[in-house]
């Protein structure tokens, strides 16, 4: 079993370079199906999500080539066929659901099993299936995955409202409308940056796609789709999380390669606890920050703060002096990295589905288990601050989403280290 080992207590320094967006990319990679060409992706992370997404590809019938060094994957999908995929890869990531969106938008049928991904409570897909549904799609279940089928190969495009705001949803209808007949319209729909990167390469692949990043797309379906290249924006959540670490434990840290529109609501929090930044044109340099102002997150859909950064910011918000609350509106039950904090010493405990903490704290290592992908970006985070080694299991769930967080970290002075150990 591989743990995260660090010896934390020393204060970090230098600079970061941030990868592309774990998100688009797991997005971007069912999308290339679509096309009738090649489609060459650049600022690819090297995270195990790419790395199952490529093995379900070549599954299908598609040729990779990847660089992982220079972050380019080459995808040919010409020989890809709606081939049933009801296990393996499927079940480890949560992304797997786009193919069911990409299969029924390129041949009217994808046979594709139930996504993993992080346990955050219930993660419902209905309104995936609602908007397949809408477009003229029929489903059923069979060899325990969902079968989608339509008559003939194109859907029908439709309008279509989302209850609720939904980044799969929404990139998944993109997906299987971008070929339909007709004009489909999204309303209600999520506004996040990955959205627009998706629908920047399905244009560039030919769609035609318009008003992605606001709450209603329109989609006009076309017959055919060719290669394209691509770069996947900066993953704006692995940006949020070195900037936290940075202002709770840092002597001055550049973060390189941000969109700092991307992570607004994130800076304001930052700047309302009194962390001193200097905001460049594409990095974020975080200076020597004390006496920090205790504060309260709430999440909320994009632009608002997002879940993905609540657990990273925790051991800064511990750093801090005063109370304050963590309020995740969007998955109420992702509140687990408070009890492993809490075993590190810090004063923190979960009241009514809502995170209430006491600061400042004094952190010391000790053996805490990542529950899931943001909650062991937390721990590293608090491990980097805690006195004494502190030791990481379950850390699949981290190599999930971060590019090389040991040499990204080792790089900012943190003795830390990957081991295989029972
Ligand atoms: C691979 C990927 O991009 N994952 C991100 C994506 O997940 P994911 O796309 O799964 O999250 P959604 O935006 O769909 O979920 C938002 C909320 O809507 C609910 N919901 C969603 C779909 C549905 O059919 N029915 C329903 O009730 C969910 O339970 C959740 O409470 O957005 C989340 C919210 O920003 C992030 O935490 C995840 O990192
Ligand atoms: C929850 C996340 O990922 P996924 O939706 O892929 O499980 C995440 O990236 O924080």
């Amino acid at each position: 079993m591989k743990k995260i080992v660090i010896n934390g207590g020393k204060r970090i320094s230098g600079e970061v370079t941030i990868s592309g967006a774990k998100n688009s990319v797991v997005a971007l990679i069912p999308a290339t199906i679509l096309a009738d060409d090649i489609v060459t992706l650049e600022g690819v992370p090297d995270i195990s999500d790419v790395a199952s997404l490529i093995e379900i590809l070549e599954i299908m019938g598609a040729k990779v080539a990847r660089d992982i060094a220079a972050g380019v994957v080459i995808i040919d999908p010409r020989g890809v066929e709606s081939k049933p995929l009801p296990y393996g890869k499927i079940n480890s990531l949560r992304a797997s659901y786009y193919f069911n969106g990409s299969l029924l938008g390129k041949f009217g049928e994808a046979t594709v099993g139930l996504p993993g991904g992080c346990d955050l409570g219930p993660r419902p897909i209905d309104l995936h299936i609602k908007a397949f549904e809408a477009l003229g799609a029929r489903m059923t279940f069979k060899e325990n995955a969902m079968h989608l089928t339509t008559d003939g190969v194109r859907l029908k495009a439709a309008t279509i409202f989302m209850d609720m705001v939904s980044v799969g949803a929404t990139i998944n209808t993109m997906l299987a409308a971008v070929k339909a007949e007709g004009r489909t319209i999204i309303e209600n729909a999520a506004r996040e940056p990955e959205i627009i990167d998706v629908a920047t390469l399905l244009n560039n692949m030919g769609a035609k796609v318009r008003g992605a990043g606001t709450d209603v797309i329109r989609i006009d379906g076309v017959e055919k789709l060719g290669g394209a290249r691509h770069t996947v924006i900066p993953d704006r959540i692995e940006a949020g999380t070195y900037l936290s670490i940075a202002a709770a434990f840092g002597d001055g840290v550049i973060v390189n390669n941000v969109i700092y529109e991307h992570l607004e609501s994130f800076i304001a929090k930052l700047e309302e606890m009194g962390v001193k930044m200097i905001i460049r044109d594409d990095s974020i340099e975080v200076l020597k920050s004390e006496n920090l102002k205790a504060v309260t997150i709430k999440t909320v859909p994009y632009p608002g703060f997002a879940t993905d950064l609540q657990q990273p910011i925790t051991p800064l918000l511990l750093m801090t002096n005063g109370r304050g609350k963590i309020i995740d509106t969007i998955y109420e039950k992702r509140v687990n990295h408070a009890a492993e904090l809490a075993r590190m010493g810090a004063d923190i405990l979960v009241s009514n589905g809502e995170v209430v903490y006491h600061a400042p704290n004094v952190l010391s290592g000790a053996e805490v288990v990542a529950t899931d992908l943001r909650a062991g970006a937390a721990l590293v985070n608090a491990g980097i601050i805690a006195s004494g080694e502190t030791k990481i299991s379950n850390v699949e769930f981290i190599l999930r989403g971060y590019d090389n967080i040991i040499e990204k970290m080792t790089a900012l002075g943190v003795d830390i280290k990957l081991v295989d150990e029972n």
